[in-house]
């Protein structure tokens, strides 16, 4: 029995989460979680899997629970995620929150040792060197759950690392993909949330319709393998089938393929390095795709993935300023008060206005991302 703390437990990975435990109870079970504002739902949760430790985010919330669920352990705040991180009781963290907020808890379990399976790309782009360093360190083992880095870890089992030509990250295009530049000045907050092929949490939908989702996940793919930026390659593939590739030196290409179901690569996460039937999972049926399609990527549409090739390999604090400019200018997209196309333009004015430190620590980083929620806030 595995015993699990879930971050993010309300969110689209963290349902999907709790879908994967609820299917095998005998190798699964949930001891900690945190939540955020969604108190209904959390309340469910914990009525259904009866955790011994939950976090939410605000004070008020967490009394009112605890009144109610007396044989449980509440806190709150970021001090609360952090313990939910850390649960003394449990085997392997899936950390599902949504932001930078995720950073700081992963690295506390990574101190201890403890496996995490992670959901949360901004914690690896904000500070990939000091979440790969110390889990270096302490042994921790680090398992993709995006699905792109879940399909290139699986393609790697058994290859070694010298004999990799180059990763291939397939994306999907999101929800304007068959639209070019000056067809998005209007976009709809609505058509950005209606993603072809994911059902996913609202921002990194829309993350998905800029190509800042696949930004994120080229330097995600950075820190996990340990791949220089030259060595990563993203290719625009409609359909969602391959979820991502490796090419070795010798010509051969390894793709792991299947339907778009998240549930997968978080049951892989949880079972790895085993493997255990999804018997809710639709089966993947080549024969009624019929085709698949591939396409190279266009950097002058997809502005935000030149950025974040850039900003990755500037290194330092650049990727916490992109991603942190990212937060607040999604965020403001999605509360009706700037148009599609400022999402890129205010994320651009922060990266020139930014210098970057080189090799920065976990304060840095903290500084660096409060800094720019400021300055992006006062350009909204
Ligand atoms: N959805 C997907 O299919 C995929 C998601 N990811 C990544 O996984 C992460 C989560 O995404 P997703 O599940 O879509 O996001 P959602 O928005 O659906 O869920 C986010 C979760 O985080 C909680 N949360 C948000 N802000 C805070 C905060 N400040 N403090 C505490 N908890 C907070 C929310 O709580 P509440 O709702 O209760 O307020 C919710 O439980 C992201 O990093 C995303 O990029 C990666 C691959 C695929
Ligand atoms: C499910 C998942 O991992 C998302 O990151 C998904 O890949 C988004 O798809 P695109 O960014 O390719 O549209
Ligand atoms: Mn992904």
């Amino acid at each position: 029995m595995k015993k699990i703390s879930l971050l993010g437990a309300t969110g689209s990975i963290g349902i999907q989460t709790l879908d994967v435990i609820r299917e095998h109870p005998e190798e699964f079970s949930l001891a900690a979680l945190s939540a955020g504002r969604n108190i209904p739902l959390c309340r469910k949760i914990i009525s259904e899997f009866h955790p011994e430790f939950v976090s939410v985010k605000n004070k008020e919330d967490a009394e009112a629970l605890r009144a109610e669920f007396p044989g449980t352990v509440f806190s709150y705040g970021p001090d609360g995620l952090q313990e939910a991180a850390v649960y003394y009781k449990t085997d392997i963290l899936v950390n599902a929150v949504l932001g930078s907020v995720g950073l700081s808890p992963t690295l506390e379990a990574i101190k201890l040792g403890r496996p995490v399976a992670i959901a949360n790309k901004e914690t690896l782009v904000t500070a990939g060197h000091l979440v790969m360093e110390a889990a270096k360190q302490h042994g921790t083992q680090i398992i993709p759950v995006d699905s792109e880095h879940s399909a290139i870890f699986q393609a790697l089992q058994g290859e070694r690392e010298k004999n990799i030509e180059r990763l291939v990250v397939t994306a999907s295009g999101g929800s304007f993909r068959d639209r070019c530049r000056n067809e998005l000045a209007n976009v709809t907050v609505k058509e950005a949330l209606n993603h072809p092929n994911w059902s996913m949490g609202a921002k990194i939908t829309i993350d998905s319709a800029t190509m800042m989702n696949k930004g994120l996940e080229v330097i995600e793919a950075h820190w996990l393998f340990s791949m220089p930026y030259e060595k990563i390659s993203v290719l625009l593939h409609k359909e969602s089938i391959i979820h991502s590739m490796v090419e070795f030196h010798d010509s051969s290409i390894i793709a792991q393929l299947g339907t778009p179901d998240m549930r997968v690569p978080i049951q892989y996460a949880l079972s790895y390095p085993d493997r255990m039937p999804l018997p809710s999972g639709k089966r993947l049926r080549l024969e009624e795709i019929g085709k698949l399609h591939f396409a190279e990527m266009d950097f002058d549409r997809f502005r935000c993935l030149r950025f974040a090739y850039e900003a990755g390999k500037t290194g330092g604090t650049m990727p916490s300023v992109m991603n942190a400019a990212n937060e607040v200018a999604v965020a403001a997209f999605l509360e009706g008060r700037i148009k599609f196309l400022e999402i890129e333009d205010l994320i651009e004015k922060a990266l020139i206005a930014h210098k970057s430190s080189a090799n920065p620590d976990l304060e840095t980083i903290q500084a660096a991302d409060s800094e720019t929620r400021k300055f992006v806030k006062s350009l909204v």
